[in-house]
């Protein structure tokens, strides 16, 4: 891929931005201080590809803003004869991965594996499953998105294409939700929910085609498929040493296509190269390369802008250049880039504020926002219709980064700036996790700048440099090297794959194995040979992390079930539940202190809890709302854990577990059952009245949120750290020193 070469141009024209600006940014007290001039933006003279654009492309007349690929709307363009059907398939023949379908096709029978470079908005995604449809694949083709909001929009968008309700001819499966049929022939999946589905069949005998887009990406799940889709290949297409399953799965090949926009062809190239070297083989096996295709040309070009200089306050310079292209620019709804929820939450609040305030003719602007905590209703407002006389504006993470096509975006303005999360095995016995704030990728930049021009010339807004950006690193460093391990080896440990021996792309980091395999044997998912249990098999069946899954079973013996699983649905929710309000912390506190428990926050997260479902019982949703904002909760949290707590006890009730066994107020056994999920996680008082972890050097103290009465606690578990001025363990609840001699993993320890 080529990079933009910078040049000089006229910056965007500032006048009228200038005068509205003046105007909204007088009332805004953050805002009053001074004066700014415009952000000054240089165009690069090579916008992505413009050459190559092919031409003829309308924009629908019918459905100028038509939310195509959303899920409501699906069900009612799958008529085949509609006039709307046949506009699609016009579109689809002008995407530019059209003129290369036989050779893709010729490619893919021709190779196991075939890597496939094709630029932002060329087709690959929503094309290519439907090419090996069309073409004769008779069993199902799973499509692997690092994330689930890209793989239901897709899904939603081929359907539409195929004239097929969702859910029928092609569908989804993402955690928590599944939209899939009998016929189901394209699946669109995230790469978590291919390597669970792994779980049941390790060779993944219901799939002719397994498809992996964005791999470029990198995520952790991504790499286990590639590496498993290695072993897969010698065992189903090659002559691998399981001569059962080589028996049974020879006549039914695998074939498996790597895609990206972004990615480092070669290496991906060269890893399946290694494929027969890397697994046993037999004389009658041609070694097979992975061919790279090429697939150029997008529909429609966008152009480039960095800024002239570099910018201190990202979502100051975010909030100027919506405004600049607000009042400048033609219609066309814009999608902001930016780390995280918290940069979106005040982004969005400052927007509304000077939106209301803009001088009468200029288009009204609705805002609303895209990140991986939103439930999934919240998230598809994104794909609905802009109003004609109104200007969309769309705050995103990089959840929007990559696959997703928001109809109607023509202006991506871009931050430069992600939320990464990092996996600090060194520290503090079991790891630690943290989120930083770093730049991006120029892989991530070209991708950003894809989400423009997707339906008709688009416009890239980068908030940096464009020497910042020369600067950028070219792609991610992978998930394997940065994250916590445990979860993924315990799924490849059910999987049958031997850990010592699994071909990634990347070695993982020595310590983050160590303490991954440390903290299933403390888990007991794995013994003393590191073979896994029959518990560590049970702990896999939950969409969990392995530690509150242990709780979760521990809490039958404890008899407690019916607790342990709206604690352990509420400590997975993607959302805290006491959400950080340093403006009225004293209100809040005030406000959340009916439901405080003396053991401290997991009971008192459990009242919470408790109420809440009192009220879902006598109130509507807004009633619930209003309940939550009364008390300082999060309503998103609570609803998230509902649903999470449903899916829970589906899968107690398959495994035939009494998700019904109650221990009412009776406080221990749920401690003693959390105690035997987050072993690691804890602590003993010392005489200074800090805490020594039990199972790692660190000196923690209890995090100045905590609901726990007595500070001076024996003995303390807690959900996680937080490192600030000090090291705080969050989450805390006081133990008895008895519970964790009931460990025997831990008697070493001193408890007294
Ligand atoms: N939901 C949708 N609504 C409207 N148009 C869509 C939708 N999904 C796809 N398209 C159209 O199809 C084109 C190709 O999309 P597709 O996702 O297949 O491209 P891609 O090559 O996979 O791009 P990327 O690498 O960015 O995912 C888009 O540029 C857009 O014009």
């Amino acid at each position: 891929m080529t990079e933009i070469p910078g040049i000089s141009q006229p910056p965007l024209s500032a006048s009228r931005f200038q005068q509205c600006r003046d105007l909204v940014l007088s009332s805004s007290p953050s805002h009053q201080t001074k004066r700014r001039p415009a952000i000054v933006m240089m165009e690069s003279d090579h916008p992505v590809d413009s050459k190559r654009t092919i031409h003829g492309h309308k924009r629908l007349k019918s459905g100028k803003h038509k939310p195509i690929g959303t899920q409501d709307e699906v069900f009612s363009i799958c008529n085949r004869d509609g006039k709307f059907f046949q506009q699609l398939q016009e579109q689809r023949k002008q995407l530019p991965i059209a003129q290369g379908r036989e050779s893709l096709m010729r490619s893919i029978s021709l190779n196991d594996v075939t890597i496939i470079l094709g630029e932002t908005g060329s087709g690959k995604t929503t094309q290519l499953p439907q090419y090996l449809l069309e073409g004769g694949y008779h069993r199902q083709i799973a499509v692997t998105q690092p994330r689930r909001v890209a793989a239901t929009s897709l899904a939603a968008r081929v359907s539409a294409e195929q004239g097929q309700p969702l859910g029928t001819l092609v569908g989804y499966s993402v955690r928590f939700d599944e939209c899939v049929g009998p016929s189901t022939r394209v699946k669109y999946l995230t790469d978590g929910m291919l390597v669970r589905e792994m779980m049941n069949d390790p060779l993944l005998m219901c799939y002719d085609v397994v498809i992996v887009d964005e791999a470029h990406e990198r995520t952790l799940r991504t790499d286990i498929v590639l590496a498993s889709l290695k072993r897969i290949l010698a065992l189903r297409n090659g002559s691998g040493s399981d001569s059962n399953a080589k028996g049974k799965a020879k006549a039914t090949p695998l074939k498996v296509v790597i895609m990206s926009a972004t990615l480092d062809a070669e290496k991906f190239s060269k890893f399946f190269e290694s494929m027969f070297s890397w697994f046993p083989t037999n004389d009658d096996l041609t070694p097979n390369s992975a061919p790279v295709l090429y697939v150029k040309g997008r529909q429609h070009p966008v152009s480039i802008f960095h800024t002239s200089t570099s910018q201190n306050d990202y979502l100051d310079a975010a909030l100027r250049t919506f405004f600049q292209i607000h009042v400048d620019r033609p219609p066309g709804d814009v999608l902001i880039f930016l780390p995280g929820q918290d940069d979106i939450e005040n982004l969005e609040s400052s927007l509304r504020v000077f939106a209301h305030q803009l001088p009468q003719g200029v288009p009204n602007v609705i805002t609303c926002s895209l990140y991986a905590s939103l439930p999934n209703t919240e998230q598809t407002k994104v794909f609905r219709p802009t109003p004609p006389d109104a200007r969309k504006c769309i705050l995103a993470t990089n959840i929007a980064e990559t696959s997703i096509t928001i109809p109607g975006v023509r202006y991506v303005i871009d931050s430069g700036k992600q939320k990464e999360k990092r996996h600090l095995a060194r520290i503090a016995g079991s790891g630690f996790d943290t989120l930083l704030t770093t730049d991006i990728t120029k892989s991530s930049a070209m991708q950003r700048a894809g989400r423009a021009g997707r339906e008709d010339h688009g416009y890239c807004f980068r908030l940096y440099t464009e020497d910042a950006f020369k600067a950028m690193a070219p792609s991610v460093e992978p998930e394997v090297q940065r994250s916590s391990l445990t979860s993924a080896f315990l799924q490849l440990k059910v999987i049958g794959h031997d850990l010592d021996a699994m071909p990634f792309m990347d070695r993982p980091d020595p310590e983050s194995v160590g303490s991954a395999l440390r903290t299933l044997w403390l888990l007991d998912a794995i013994d003393d040979s590191r073979c896994l249990t029959d518990f560590g098999r049970s702990l896999a069946k939950f969409p969990l992390v392995p530690q509150y899954a242990a709780t979760l079973l521990a809490s039958v013996k404890h008899s407690c079930t019916a607790e342990a699983m709206s604690l352990v649905a509420l400590l997975s929710s993607s959302s805290p539940l006491f959400p950080d309000s340093s403006s009225h912390r004293d209100v809040a506190n005030e406000s959340r202190m009916k439901f405080r428990h003396p053991s401290g926050d997991h009971w008192t997260m459990l009242n919470v809890f408790r109420a809440y479902d009192e009220v879902c019982a006598s109130e509507g949703k807004s009633g619930r709302k209003d309940w939550c904002k009364r008390n300082c909760i999060s309503h998103r949290a609570l609803r998230e854990a509902r649903n999470i707590r449903t899916q829970l006890r589906g899968i107690c009730e398959r495994m035939g577990m009494d998700w019904s066994l109650s221990c009412g107020n009776e406080e221990s056994p749920l401690l003693r059952s959390l105690l035997r999920g987050l072993l690691q996680h804890v602590a003993l008082l010392q005489p200074d009245g800090t805490y020594k972890q039990v199972m790692g050097p660190s000196v923690v103290k209890i995090h100045p949120s905590s609901f726990l009465m007595d500070k001076r606690s024996p003995a303390i578990v807690y959900n996680e750290l937080v490192y600030t001025t000090n090291i705080y363990a969050r989450g805390v609840s006081a133990v008895y020193k008895s519970f964790i001699a009931e460990f025997p993993k831990l008697t070493g320890v001193r408890l007294s």
